[in-house]
C-alpha cells in the first residue's frame, strides 16, 4: 500500500508538487500520468527516500522509506536511471545488489530467467539494449520478493513485446496482491494495464480515480437544433464545451444531466452519446478544463 498525503516539495520559487494526495491500493496498478515536468519523477524520489519533502508524507506499508526495517523486501524500484557498472555482467550486478541489500543470491539465476536474460546473463550490461537494461532494472526491483512495485518510466527503450512482457508481469504481481505504482507520459501504453488513474499537472493532481470511472464519465457526445445556446446552459451548469462541427463534446455531465437541461431550455437533441474515451482523451480533457 502507498500512500501519499498533502505532498510538497518546493526548489526555490517552483513547486515541484503541490499538496499531492492519492492512494496506491493493494491487488491494483496505479499509473501516474503526466507530462514532462509535472512532478511524478520528484513524487516517486521522495517515496524512495531519496529526496526530502518539503511537507506531507509519502509512506509505503505505513511508513516513511527510511524507516522500513528492510526496505528492498517492502519495495522494488525501477527508477529512469537504472544504474548498473558497464563492466559487470547481468548476473555480477544482480549479485552485488542482492549482497548491497543484504538479500540471498539464491534468486539471481531464477530472476534473469524471469525477465528473459538468461542468455545475457554473462555478457557486460554495458553492451546490453536500453530494453535489456530495463529488464535488469526490473530484476533488481523484484530482488527482496517485495509487495510494492514502484516504476518510473520503464516504458523507454522497450519494444513493444517487451511491453506486453513488462504488461503482464505487472498484472500478474497485482493479481497477486502486490501493489504497483507506476508513472508514464505514454498514454496509451498505459492505458493497457493500469486500474487507477492518478492525472498530475504542474505538480498539482488534476484528476484521479478508477480508469473505467475517468473514462466512462469524462465526455458526452452532442449534437443539437441550437448548439450555441445549449452549449451556454451546459457551460452554467459547471460543464466544460468544445464544439467540434456540428457536435460537441461535453465533460463534467452525466447524460441524464445534459439531456435534462435541453429539456429545460426546450433545445431538441438529436444526438447524445456517452463515448469511452481514450486515456489520452481523459487527460486533455482534464487538463484543458484547469
Ligand atoms: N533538483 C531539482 N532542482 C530544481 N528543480 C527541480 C529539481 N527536480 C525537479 N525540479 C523541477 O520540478 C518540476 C517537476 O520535475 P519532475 O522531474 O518531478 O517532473 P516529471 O513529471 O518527472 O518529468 P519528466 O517526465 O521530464 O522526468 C520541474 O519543473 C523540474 O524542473
Amino acid at each position: 500500500m502507498i500512500e501519499i498525503r498533502d505532498l510538497t516539495k518546493t526548489y526555490g520559487r517552483v513547486d515541484a508538487v503541490r499538496d499531492v494526495t492519492f492512494t496506491a491500493a493493494p491487488g491494483r496498478v496505479t499509473g501516474l500520468l503526466g507530462l514532462n515536468g509535472s512532478g511524478k519523477s520528484t513524487t516517486l524520489r521522495i517515496l524512495l527516500g531519496l529526496t526530502r519533502p518539503t511537507r506531507g508524507s509519502a509512506l509505503v506499508d505505513g511508513k516513511r522509506y527510511r524507516d522500513l526495517d528492510q526496505p528492498l523486501r517492502h519495495v522494488g524500484a525501477v527508477l529512469e536511471q537504472g544504474l548498473c557498472h558497464p563492466g559487470q555482467s547481468g548476473y555480477a550486478h544482480l549479485a552485488t545488489q542482492a549482497l548491497l541489500g543484504g538479500l540471498s543470491k539464491n534468486r539471481v539465476g531464477e530472476l534473469l530467467e524471469f525477465v528473459g536474460l538468461e542468455d545475457a546473463a554473462t555478457k557486460r550490461t554495458g553492451d546490453y539494449s536500453l530494453g535489456m537494461r530495463q529488464r535488469l532494472a526490473v530484476a533488481t526491483a523484484l530482488l527482496g520478493e517485495p509487495s510494492v512495485l514502484v516504476l518510473d518510466e520503464p516504458a523507454n527503450g522497450l519494444d513493444p513485446p517487451g511491453m506486453a512482457w513488462l504488461r503482464e508481469l505487472l498484472r500478474h504481481h497485482a493479481a497477486g496482491g502486490g501493489t504497483v505504482l507506476i508513472s508514464s507520459h505514454l498514454l496509451a501504453e498505459l492505458e493497457q494495464v493500469v486500474d487507477d488513474v492518478v492525472i498530475i499537472g504542474a505538480g498539482r493532481i488534476l484528476a484521479s480515480g478508477p480508469l473505467a470511472e475517468l473514462q466512462g464519465t469524462a465526455r458526452l457526445r452532442v449534437r443539437a437544433a441550437d448548439q450555441g445556446r445549449l452549449a451556454e446552459a451546459y457551460e452554467k451548469a459547471g460543464a466544460t464545451v468544445l464544439p467540434d462541427g456540428d457536435v460537441m463534446f461535453v465533460s463534467g455531465l452525466t447524460s441524464e444531466q445534459a439531456g435534462d437541461i435541453a429539456c429545460e431550455i426546450q433545445v431538441p437533441v438529436y444526438e447524445l452519446v456517452a463515448e469511452a474515451q481514450h486515456l489520452e482523451d481523459v487527460f486533455m480533457s482534464v487538463a484543458e478544463a484547469r
